[in-house]
């Protein structure tokens, strides 16, 4: 490896989705990481395989088909974690075995606070199964990494001691989590440095950092670790993870990208799909991107104010640090209308990096034209928005067929909808509630006759102008929870699903969200049969 490439390990399927809320279903996942690879992440955690069949599942598939290649272009290493138990570690194998390039990782907390309180155990029962849970994992599979978490709490001198008993002991990564977002950039970065220079045998090994954001200090203390040594970086799609989150992927990306003259770093990611990725996570997981996030915020790239938009005008760079095509946005001012073709939208798909079969094509097609005659130029972001409501809906069990309200200040908001269901049977049913979009959930939730709780709701719309397609991110919730997620913990982490719609009526893009989330909830009961794989393919590179 280039000692000037930092290598990025996403978390998003394994840290990331431990972000209350943030499950995704078996067929998401494998969209992710189809994503994720052809962006060029170097490894994909793809979960934690003793959590559940289920995970192990998602990451044995995962590894089968995104860590293999049929035409010798490279993939990422796929990785399960595992605590440093055998039979964590033996499932994680299990799940990760099929990849071209496997990794087990292995972790033990090293914080004083961890050890007494909640393993229970001294120093020497911990380095004692470091040593043989290392050894362990190593005799499986040749690319071991290990964690000591909480490192950030820890005594820097047992640190060190139980590093070295984990590279003894074959591990190949040592990756050092500030598990709690409780250190400062400078302390990070001391603490890094610290244990490259005091550990022995670590220059054999690969250097990481993984860091939490509870103090918001995330993506600082990561690049601080980079410039004290660290060559990977564990991070997560927008950021999602465990309380207030990870460091977020497209932050350190970027960060090393645009400051590319003070660090001499750089990565192996194409930033120009970091936007799509970034759609993609939010909409599966339901979990909407503040508008001021860095890089990936709806804000990010907008200038506002009069003297920036001068500014702006007369040259960029005064106020624009990265184009907004480095990122993925607008990479083309647009180009479609209502007289384009297949071919044309084909061809702009696969520009974008997709690959429809012929049936999916069409559909996209049909709803093209339809937005087209609503719409008079289509963007790259409109035709994203149809692939993630058309194409993207991997549960597929009611469908919308027709919607109708009455609202205003007279009268009571009513919502007429008709839906089709598993049986092919059209269910019609009217309600009445608060407001439109309340009264269209009332109508659905009678048809489908599932109880749920909606936890978030978020509307946007994708472009300017009053033709603008809104998009509606929903998260709901229920407490009926299906057979099938009870290995989960129910009290910490509610069994939410996220589902995303898109149409030029509010109202219709609401509806389909809400369907779209109540599809994935039903199909979760195991009650509709197998799980539908996508029709969409990502080209590569
Ligand atoms: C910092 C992180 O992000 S760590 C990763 C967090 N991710 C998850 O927890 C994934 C989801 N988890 C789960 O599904 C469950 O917690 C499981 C299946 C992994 C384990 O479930 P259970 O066996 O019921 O154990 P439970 O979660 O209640 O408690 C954890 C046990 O593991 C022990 N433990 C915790 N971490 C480790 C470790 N790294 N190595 C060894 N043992 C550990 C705890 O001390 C506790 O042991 P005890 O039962 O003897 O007190
Ligand atoms: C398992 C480790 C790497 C972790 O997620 C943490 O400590 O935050």
């Amino acid at each position: 490896m280039e000692s000037n490439i930092v290598r990025i390990f996403d978390t998003t399927l394994r840290d990331g989705e431990q972000s209350p809320g943030a499950t995704m279903t078996a067929a998401e996942k494998m969209e992710v990481a189809r994503a994720l690879a052809r962006m060029g992440v170097d490894v994909i955690e793809a979960g934690f395989p003793a959590a559940s069949p289920d995970d192990l599942e998602a990451v044995r598939r995962i590894a089968l088909e995104i860590g293999n290649s049929e035409d010798g272009s490279t993939v990422p290493v796929i990785c399960g974690l595992a605590r440093t138990i055998e039979g964590d570690i033996d499932k994680a194998w299990e799940a990760v075995k099929g990849a071209a390039h496997p990794r087990i990782h292995t972790f033990i907390a090293t914080s004083d606070i961890h050890m007494k309180y909640k393993l229970k155990m001294d120093r020497e029962q911990v380095l004692d199964q470091i040593a043989r849970m290392v050894a362990h994992a190593r005799e499986l599979c040749e690319d071991v990494e290990f964690s000591p978490e909480d490192a950030g709490r820890s005594d820097p001198e047992f640190l060190y001691q139980a590093l070295e008993v984990a590279i003894e002991a074959g591990a190949t990564t040592l990756n050092i989590p500030d598990t709690v977002g409780y250190t400062m950039p400078d302390e990070f970065g001391a603490l890094i440095a610290g244990i490259i220079k005091n550990t022995k045998g670590i220059e054999k090994c690969v250097v990481s950092v993984h860091c939490h954001n509870d103090l918001g200090l995330a993506t600082a203390n990561t690049l601080a670790g980079i410039r004290a040594g660290a060559r990977q970086a564990e991070v997560t799609i927008n950021g999602i993870g465990e309380r207030a989150g990870n460091t977020a992927l497209e932050e350190v990306v970027m960060a090393l990208h645009a400051r590319r003259q003070v660090m001499d770093l750089g990565t192996n990611i194409d930033t120009t799909q970091l936007t799509r990725l970034s759609k993609l996570v939010s909409n599966y997981t339901g979990m909407s991107v503040q508008p001021n996030k860095a890089i990936v915020g709806a804000n990010a790239f907008a200038h506002e104010a009069g003297i920036h938009q001068d500014g702006v005008l007369k040259n960029t760079l005064t106020y624009e640090i990265m184009k907004p095509e480095t990122v993925g946005l607008s990479a083309s001012k647009l180009v479609l209308g209502k007289h384009s073709g297949r071919h044309a939208l084909k061809e702009r798909l696969i520009s974008l990096g997709y690959t429809l079969d012929e049936e999916s094509l069409n559909k996209l097609f049909d709803r093209f034209k339809t937005l087209a005659d609503k719409k008079k130029t289509i963007t790259d972001a409109d035709i994203e928005a149809l692939i993630s409501d058309e194409i993207y809906q991997n549960e597929v069990i009611f469908t919308l067929e027709g919607l109708q309200v009455a609202c205003g200040t007279m009268g009571l908001p009513t919502a007429t909808v008709r839906l089709v269901g598993p049986d092919g049977e059209t269910h019609i049913h009217a309600a009445i509630g608060t407001g439109p979009v309340d009264a269209t959930f009332k109508a659905i939730d009678a048809i489908v006759q599932m109880d749920s709780t909606l936890v978030d709701f978020v509307i946007h719309a994708i472009t300017e102008g009053i033709d603008a397609l809104g998009e509606v991110t929903v998260r709901i919730a229920t407490k009926d929870l299906p057979a099938v997620m009870t290995a989960q913990k129910e009290i910490e982490r509610p069994c939410t699903f996220g589902g995303y719609g898109a149409d030029t009526d509010i109202i219709v893009a609401s509806a389909k969200a809400y369907l779209s989330a109540i599809n994935k909830m039903l199909a979760s009961t195991g009650k509709y049969g197998p799980v539908e794989t996508p029709a969409v393919q990502a080209v590569a590179g």
